[in-house]
């Protein structure tokens, strides 16, 4: 990522010194905290709203949700756009250049995130390759403060990641793998506030490292992992048979995001702690009898097993609320959204397994059980639409 912190932090760079934005091998790997959420659907949103008549997080979401379903009915009602892979010259874009672009999100996406990578073949080439560019800028994105120079990154050098942002999505993109994003966001129906509210995350990650509830910890969430949902969905595009409203679908693909972050941030404490991070709500802690010292000591304890029950029970709601949705997308891109999800939430399994002790030993998927998903992941995918909406 030295070219994209080159960028950020200097912005007249010379631009054509960083169009190997992403180094092939060595990834760095990222440490990203815990947080935990009180799970609620839209209705108890609605109640709680009533109650409270502050907005709570999720109900300011929602409206992100609104925002991105509306702009994809909107495109549903034109005709269809030409979505293929171009090879002439139009006077203006260089086709193979463009091509180039895509390829190299692909070998980037190929090797940060094989499985993933390997899913996203089932999916038609035009697809396959705009899902890669919303990951490579997802990627760059996460590295900005999670990578190797993350102690330069300032929130004035997302700011300026942030106007880069608003240049691709208006045409102009500052390098290949720019390009290749803001192709795709010509191409689909793809609202730009869920890109700026990644970055947002980002800046939230640059200055807070408590979590007072679940409502702080949930929009946390949303901002680093429940973007990436309503990013990629309209790309994926919705089964054409499908009865579910665009609204469900996308809020599914939030809740997979949320469900995703939360074993993330469940699967780190121990490694977050070290960094000084505890992504726990501090209000369920102290409910639990625990503080911020049990956390840095890391003693296993009862009280700490009940606590974790608590939370991996919520992020298995989040998995359950994101199945619902899966079956509705095309069903060429359902496959690497199955893989994922099954593999992320066998995360959570082995927190059990590890007798909770997610200090000093680190959950993981085994092999085996990776691949054994992959052909589960298949026949799901293979499944209709469902009748839950
Ligand atoms: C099929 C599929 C998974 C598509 C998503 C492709 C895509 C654009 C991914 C971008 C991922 C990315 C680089 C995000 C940056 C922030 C980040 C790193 C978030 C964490 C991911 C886990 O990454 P990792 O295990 O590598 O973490 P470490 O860096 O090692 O700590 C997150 C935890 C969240 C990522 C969120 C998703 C993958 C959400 C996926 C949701 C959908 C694809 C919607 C599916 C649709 C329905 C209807 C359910
Ligand atoms: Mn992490």
């Amino acid at each position: 990522m030295a070219g994209v912190l080159l960028w950020v932090v200097c912005p007249k760079g010379n631009a054509t010194a960083l169009l190997s934005l992403i180094p092939r091998s060595g990834k760095h790997k990222r440490c990203r905290v815990h947080q935990k959420v009180k799970f609620s659907t839209g209705v108890s949103a609605i109640s709680s709203a009533v109650a409270n008549p502050a907005r709570s997080s999720e109900e300011k979401v929602y409206d992100v949700v609104l925002k991105q379903a509306a702009l994809v009915k909107e495109q549903r009602g034109k005709k269809t756009l030409d979505l293929g892979t171009r090879t002439e010259t139009d006077g203006f874009t260089d086709w193979d250049l463009l091509n180039e672009a895509y390829d190299r999100c692909g070998e980037v996406c190929a090797e940060y995130a094989k499985t993933f990578y390997l899913g996203t073949l089932l999916m038609t080439p035009e697809r396959r390759r705009a899902v890669w560019a919303i990951y490579v800028w997802c990627r760059r994105t996460d590295e900005l403060v999670d990578g190797p120079n993350a102690s330069h990154i300032t929130p004035r050098a997302l700011d300026r990641w942030e106007k880069r942002l608003d240049d691709l999505f208006e045409g102009r993109p500052y390098d290949m793998l720019d390009a290749a994003l803001s192709d795709t966001v010509s191409k689909y129906p793809v609202d730009i506030q869920p890109f700026k509210d990644m970055i947002e995350g980002m800046r939230l990650d640059l200055r807070k490292s408590r979590y007072m509830n679940f409502d702080e910890l949930y929009l946390y969430c949303y901002y680093v992992a429940g973007t990436v949902g309503l990013m990629s969905v309209p790309v994926m595009g919705i089964a054409p048979e499908s009865k579910a409203s665009v609204e469900s679908v996308y809020n599914a693909a939030l809740a997979l995001g949320i469900a995703n972050q939360l074993t993330n941030i469940l699967r780190d404490v121990g490694e977050d702690a070290r960094r000084g991070r505890i992504y726990l709500p501090q209000d369920e802690l102290a409910r639990f009898g625990l503080s911020d010292d049990d956390i840095f000591r890391g003693q296993v304890t009862d009280k700490w097993r009940n606590f974790m029950k608590d939370q991996i029970k919520r992020a298995r709601m989040f998995f359950d609320e994101a199945e619902k949705g899966v079956s509705e997308l095309n069903a060429a891109s359902r496959w690497p959204v199955w893989a994922s999800l099954l593999l992320y939430r066998q995360i959570l399994d082995a927190i059990e397994e590890n007798d909770y002790n997610n200090f000093s030993k680190r959950a993981y998927v085994g092999k085996v059980k990776k691949f054994a998903s992959l052909p589960v992941a298949y026949g799901r995918a293979l499944m209709g639409t469902s009748k839950l909406f």
